[in-house]
């Protein structure tokens, strides 16, 4: 375990892990998916657990991949993980991860898909809410012109960029901010969305390139060449 970070509060992570995968096209579940030779879900965990004052680990699977033994041969999980499966929407898997994930300070949601986030991410959406934020998630600034556009594909609006970022995960947040929020039973395509919706203030602190989502083919191919680089530069 990593202790670099100062903060005393115990961290609990949910994995998101059971999405099929549409866009990438692949025959297994998306964090099944191979990249020499191992599992993104394996990369993702190998993370986890590297953070400061992990107290729980989740991980939210495609029904039928239930329990952390069926899970071994996919990605070695440590002892006292809790493995549950997800539902039909990325809110649904962290509602169900969520509910498990016990008596904690802080709790992460971070996506399997973004595998090989850096631990410095983790460190610093953990030190963000350990210094009093409700939540805190990694962003990067966008660098394409963003249209608002409407159904007809009409531009309604251009934000100013400056003030926009692409938002990654592990987004984390006081454990009982994000429970209140989950509550709700609304739906978002990120956790913070519903924090905000409280009325709560999320906080974005540095992103990282890595963080990338694996979500098409090509995506895929970048994974790929990046962890062959890291192979060739300790050969
Ligand atoms: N019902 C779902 C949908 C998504 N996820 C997880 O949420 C993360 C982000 O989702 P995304 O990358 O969109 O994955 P998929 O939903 O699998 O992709 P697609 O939309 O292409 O099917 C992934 O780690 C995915 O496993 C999940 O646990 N449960
Ligand atoms: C949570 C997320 O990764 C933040 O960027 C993203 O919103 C997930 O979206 P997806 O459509 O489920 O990939």
């Amino acid at each position: 375990m990593n202790d670099a970070h100062a903060a005393p509060r115990s961290v609990g992570v949910v994995v998101v892990a059971a999405g099929s995968g549409t866009r990438l096209g692949a025959d297994v579940p998306k964090a099944f998916v191979q990249v020499a030779g191992r599992s993104l879900l394996s990369y993702a965990v190998e993370r986890v657990t590297q953070v400061a004052h992990l107290a729980r680990l989740v991980i939210v699977v495609p029904e039928g991949h239930g329990t952390a033994t069926a899970l071994g041969d996919v990605a070695p999980v440590p002892e006292g993980t809790v493995v549950v499966p997800g539902g039909a929407e990325r809110t649904d898997s962290v509602r169900a991860g969520l509910a498990e994930v016990g008596e904690v300070d802080i709790v992460l949601i971070h996506d399997a898909a973004r595998a090989f986030t850096p631990v410095a991410v983790f460190d610093r959406v953990v030190a963000a809410v350990a210094a009093g934020a409700s939540g805190a998630v990694p962003g990067l600034p966008v660098v394409d012109t963003i249209k608002a556009v409407d159904a007809d594909g009409t531009i309604t609006g251009t934000p100013d960029r400056a003030g926009l970022r692409a938002v990654q995960t592990p987004q984390g947040f006081d454990a009982d901010v994000l429970r209140a929020a989950y509550a709700s039973g609304l739906s978002a395509t990120d956790d913070a969305a519903l924090v905000e919706t409280l009325g709560h203030h999320v906080r974005v602190v540095a992103g990282d390139p890595l963080a990338f989502k694996v979500t098409t083919p090509e995506d895929l191919a970048r994974a790929e060449r990046l962890v062959a680089s890291w192979a060739a530069s300790v050969d």
